[in-house]
């Protein structure tokens, strides 16, 4: 299996609708590609928080429709990344952020709304709506299990993706340069404990006054870093065997030996 992580560069010099067409382009030349990913809110910037009403969108908005194209034209499965999804209008809209999954015919097979929202009491976590709902794709190759992002902290979001089914998790992100050694730290360990492929899109430049990390990363599911990027807007292309999971999985059988269900005790005094 071929994918291509596009680790886009968000800089404010750029329009949204600029940026749309550039992105479009590079996924068009990802034909041959298995699967495509797109980082985190790419259009605007994770911490544009001054854009996210104003570029909100649905999904079969202006993203979707070039993403819908480029994927078809190029014949790519295409994560494309999140978008600030509206639902509604007036005093009870709300947003999400939101990825959306394209088939090779350019078709919204799947969406998820990020669960874990970021910031504490500003930005995205005041702004957005939390989603609720755990999202796997089964592909022709494999199973993937979604995530976004700050959803790389919690744990037990991708043990419930591979409770699912999921062989590989597909984190967009627009992770800070300041904590970019937690970013590779997390995301090894996400691929360690659950036995998975972990693909980790992020992206470069500066908006916002925020530092974006860079250095994505495929990591296959015995916790060996595959491809890395750099500081800098890039195409990480890699080539991996999907069925390494099960073979993983039997040959060191650790996610049988969970124990579901241990009684917490007490809290004492
Ligand atoms: O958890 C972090 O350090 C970064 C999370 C983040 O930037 C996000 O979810 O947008």
């Amino acid at each position: 299996m071929r994918a291509s992580l596009l680790q886009i560069a968000v800089d404010p010099d750029e329009s949204v609708e600029s940026r749309r067409l550039r992105v479009a382009a590079l996924v068009r030349e990802q034909r041959g590609a298995d699967l495509v990913v797109l980082p985190e809110l790419w259009p605007m910037g994770a911490f544009a928080y001054e854009l996210f009403a104003t570029e909100a969108e649905t999904p079969d908005g202006p993203t979707f429709r070039a993403m819908s194209a480029a994927a078809r034209d190029a014949g790519v499965w295409l994560h494309a990344g999140s978008i600030v999804e509206r639902v509604g209008d007036g005093p009870s809209r709300r947003l999400y952020n939101t990825s959306l999954v394209l088939s090779p015919a350019g078709e919204l097979v799947r969406t998820y709304r990020k669960i874990h929202r970021f910031g504490f009491d500003k930005g995205e976590a005041t702004l957005m709506d939390a989603g609720g709902e755990l999202v796997t794709v089964a592909l022709p190759e494999t199973t993937i299990g979604l995530a976004t992002c700050y959803d790389l902290r919690f744990p037990e979001l991708f043990r419930g993706l591979v409770d699912a089914g999921a062989h590989l998790l597909v984190v967009p992100a627009g992770w800070p340069a300041r904590r970019r050694a937690h970013w590779s730290l997390l995301a090894r360990a996400r691929a360690v404990e659950n036995q998975s492929y972990v693909l980790a899109c992020g992206t470069a430049g500066t908006h916002a006054g925020v530092e974006q990390a860079g250095h994505s990363v495929v990591v296959d599911p015995w916790g060996e870093v595959l491809a890395e990027a750099g500081d800098g807007e890039e195409v990480l292309t890699v080539e991996f065997d999907p069925a390494r999971v099960a073979v993983t999985r039997e040959q060191f059988p650790a996610l049988k030996d969970r124990r579901l269900g241990l009684a917490v005790p007490p809290v004492r005094d």
